[in-house]
């Protein structure tokens, strides 16, 4: 067979998993408008070559031309004519009819002339014009897999390889599928079919049988039924009508001279010796001659198979797949060294980096469209965590639960439980009438904080003797507790200066005295509070919360967008057609980041009109560095998207991500106060400069002088982390 009239043509093709082998050194040719049939048991492999020939998935040896070229090196200039009806739905179940079909025509850039032509003669091939408004999930099995095919023929290809398309439909509807079928292939497409049903292999061209990843034979139908292996010299082979066919069939395998008997719904066949008379065989039933019909056959392509996997599993695999694919079929040696292969790898030549980007972009806002829910994900619940975490984070501590027990009872200590309460830090919980009380109070958690006056206090204050205070604070929360015993020194102290004081100015001393002569302290140490006067904790937590959300929900949504359409079997839909890598990767993260800028907006505006918290900087400053900040983000969900590869896998990833970036980005505990190590990964956290730059614009008027540090690791952030995700996804499994 010449170069010319060769669709495909494979050699040694071999595909390992590890130690598992796939496919091993499978080599086989197809002719141009044929219809080659790939059979075998579930797992034989061929699914693994088919994507092997589509440039998905590479081959560990061996490689394979398709329509002139290496299927693997230079798939993305074989992808435009080269059609993929994979074994599972794989198209968008919320997507309608039309839209599939525009989605799959533009992905292969026809212009909008071509594409209404394209549609209406692909709806008019597969009849599924009806059905053109409806959901594609909500069609029946049938009408999936024409819609499926509907899509895998839009671009006109020379060559569709269908993956099990009749699985699990129904035989009216696969008796359409393989009309359909035959059409394509009188138009010359060239067809590669993988099934399991006989009938269906019956009506190939061709067929090769894989069993246990080797390919066992390889023919046209008759060929292989000729095979001698099938009826060998000096034996017959029979079908066999009787009543309770099932009942003989144990019966008949063990009579002298039948050399196999299978059913075959309610017959037998039988292969038996050829001095072996049917008379005998009939004998051997015990039932009435009239009874049982008996009549010569050729074997079925079912015979076939049946036979040969049983002498492969007798005799071992390997040794028959070699001497039975050598006897039928050998492809033609002299058609593949020339063209290279895969024997030296070559690096894989690329297609149009861009190409597919406006259908990718159209298909996603349709998606997001379709899903409410995901909008509201987005939108709202970004703002209701913005209004929940920055009224419930408050590092302002006030209020701490106090019990007194006040066994002085006179003015001086009513004074001192009035100064404690009218710091604001403290409030009574309960006044206990003895030790015991007051011990209950704070070990059963009611008070965190106990006040135990004694009953000299007044008496030792009056002669002029150190006065004690006993202050118990519960520990267990050390922030309320360093909070309380911090209140309870300095009101110790103040009570102390002022007693003090009055006692100088009865005397008329002073250590020092203010410019206006009257006593004061010597010292006067006075701070100003800047950017935050009023120590709103709103002020410095909800500009951080801006990032964290904006993170939170661009990881998630972009890691899910993509993650989602590699477990649906749509990614891998994808993968062989000519979109470029750019176009897709930029056409499913521009919509989010679009959302994820809006998004910015509304967190900003519920920052500065219900927490009051104004952005005193330039807000084009702040919106352009959350820009940068975004790709950051996208780019961390785009890289989730390349090791996980199921939703809840990426929900893992991604928590582990949000984690640090939470807890280490100085979004909640100060950076400077953790031990070094964990300080220098801090640096590594893209959201530890955003807060820092929120932070910088929002509450110091920070210009972009100010900020340069944090500009550049987040530019290094987002370079390393958009550079790395996009190495890792490639387009192939
Ligand atoms: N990515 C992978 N990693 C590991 N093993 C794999 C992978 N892909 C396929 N396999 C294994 O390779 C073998 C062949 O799989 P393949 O899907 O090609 O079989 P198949 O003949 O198409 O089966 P079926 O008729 O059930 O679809 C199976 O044992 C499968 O588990």
């Amino acid at each position: 067979m010449s170069d010319t009239q060769l669709a495909i043509e494979v050699q040694h093709l071999t595909r390992r998993f590890g130690d598992f082998v796939a496919v091993r050194d499978v080599s086989f040719q197809v002719r141009k408008g044929a219809i080659f049939g790939l059979l075998g048991p579930n797992g034989s492999g061929k699914s693994t070559i088919i994507r092997m020939l589509l440039g998905i998935l590479p081959p560990s040896e061996g490689g394979a031309i398709v329509l002139g070229r290496d299927a693997y090196i230079e798939s993305e200039s074989i992808k435009p004519r080269v059609g993929y009806m994979s074994q599972h739905f794989s198209l968008y179940a919320d997507l309608t009819v039309r839209e599939n079909l525009e989605f799959y025509g533009r992905i292969y850039g026809l212009d909008n002339v071509r594409l209404e032509e394209r549609k209406k003669a692909v709806m008019e091939l597969t009849g599924i014009d009806d059905f053109v408004d409806q959901l594609a999930g909500t069609l029946s099995g049938g009408w999936k897999q024409r819609l499926a095919l509907a899509c895998s023929l839009i671009h006109e290809p020379d060559l569709l390889f269908l993956d099990e398309p009749t699985a699990g439909i129904d035989p009216v509807a696969r008796r359409h599928l393989w009309d359909l079928l035959f059409e394509l292939s009188g138009r010359g497409v060239t067809l590669v079919v993988t099934t399991h049903y006989m009938d269906e292999a019956e009506r190939c061209t061709d067929v090769g049988y894989l069993y246990l990843s080797r390919l066992l034979v390889l023919g046209k139908p008759d060929e292989l039924k000729q095979l001698p292996q099938i009826t060998p010299e000096g034996t017959r082979r029979f079908e066999l009508r009787v009543p309770h066919v099932a009942e003989h069939l144990a019966n008949l395998r063990q009579q002298p001279g039948v050399r196999d008997a299978t059913l075959f719904g309610e017959t037998l066949h039988v292969l038996i010796d050829e001095d072996v008379s049917p008379e005998t065989l009939k004998s051997h039933l015990g039932v009435a001659d009239q009874e049982i019909e008996m009549r010569p056959i050729a074997p079925s392509l079912e015979d076939v198979f049946v036979t040969l996997t049983a002498n492969a599993e007798k005799e071992g695999a390997e040794v028959v797949g070699e001497e039975i694919a050598a006897e039928v079929s050998q492809p033609d040696e002299q058609l593949m060294p020339q063209k290279g292969l895969t024997a030296k790898p070559r690096k894989r030549v690329p297609g149009k980096p861009m190409f597919g980007l406006w259908a990718v972009l159209v298909k996603e806002f349709f998606h997001i469209r379709r899903q409410p829910i995901t909008l509201f994900f987005m939108l709202v619940v970004p703002v209701m965590q913005t209004i929940i975490f920055g009224y419930a984070i408050d590092t302002q501590i006030e209020n701490i639960p106090m019990v007194v027990l006040d066994l002085d009872g006179r003015k001086q200590s009513r004074d001192v439980i009035s100064a404690f309460l009218n710091t604001r830090r403290f409030q009574l919980e309960q006044t206990a009438i003895n030790s015991e009380q007051f011990h209950r109070a704070l070990t059963s958690g009611r008070a965190k904080v106990g006040l135990r006056i004694p009953p000299d206090y007044s008496d030792k204050l009056l002669h002029g003797e150190q006065a004690q205070l006993q202050v118990l604070i519960d520990g267990s929360d050390s922030q309320v507790a360093t909070t309380a015993q911090s209140t309870a020194q300095l009101l110790g102290l103040n009570l102390s200066i002022a007693r003090a004081k009055s006692f100088a100015d009865n005397l008329q001393v002073a250590p020092s005295r203010d410019p206006n002569g009257e006593l004061a302290l010597p010292i006067d140490a006075r701070t100003r509070l800047l950017y935050n006067p009023g120590l709103e904790s709103a002020h410095f937590f909800v500009p951080g919360l801006v990032g964290i959300i904006l993170q939170l929900v661009t990881l998630f949504l972009t890691s899910f967008a993509i993650v989602r359409e590699r477990e649906l079997g749509t990614l891998e839909q994808l993968f062989v057609t000519p979109v470029g890598r750019m176009g897709l990767l930029l056409g499913k993260l521009f919509p989010y980041a679009m959302i994820g800028f809006v998004e910015l907006l509304i967190v900003l505006a519920v920052m500065i009109y219900a927490f009051g918290v104004p952005i005193n900087g330039s807000i084009t400053l702040l919106l352009t560095l959350s820009m940068l900040f975004m790709v950051c983000s996208l780019g961390l969900g785009l890289f989730v998207s390349t090791v996980a590869t199921t939703q809840l896998e990426a929900v893992q990833f991604a928590f582990i991500i949000m984690l640090p970036s939470v807890l280490l980005s100085g979004f909640m505990f100060p950076r400077s106060e953790m031990p070094l190590p964990i300080y220098l990964v801090t640096f590594a956290i893209p959201v530890t400069y955003f807060i820092e730059i929120l932070r910088g614009i929002v509450l110091r008027a920070a210009d972009f002088f100010d900020l340069i540090p944090s500009v550049i690791g987040l530019t290094l952030c987002g370079l390393m982390v958009i550079t790395g995700s996009v190495m890792r996804f490639q387009k192939r499994l």
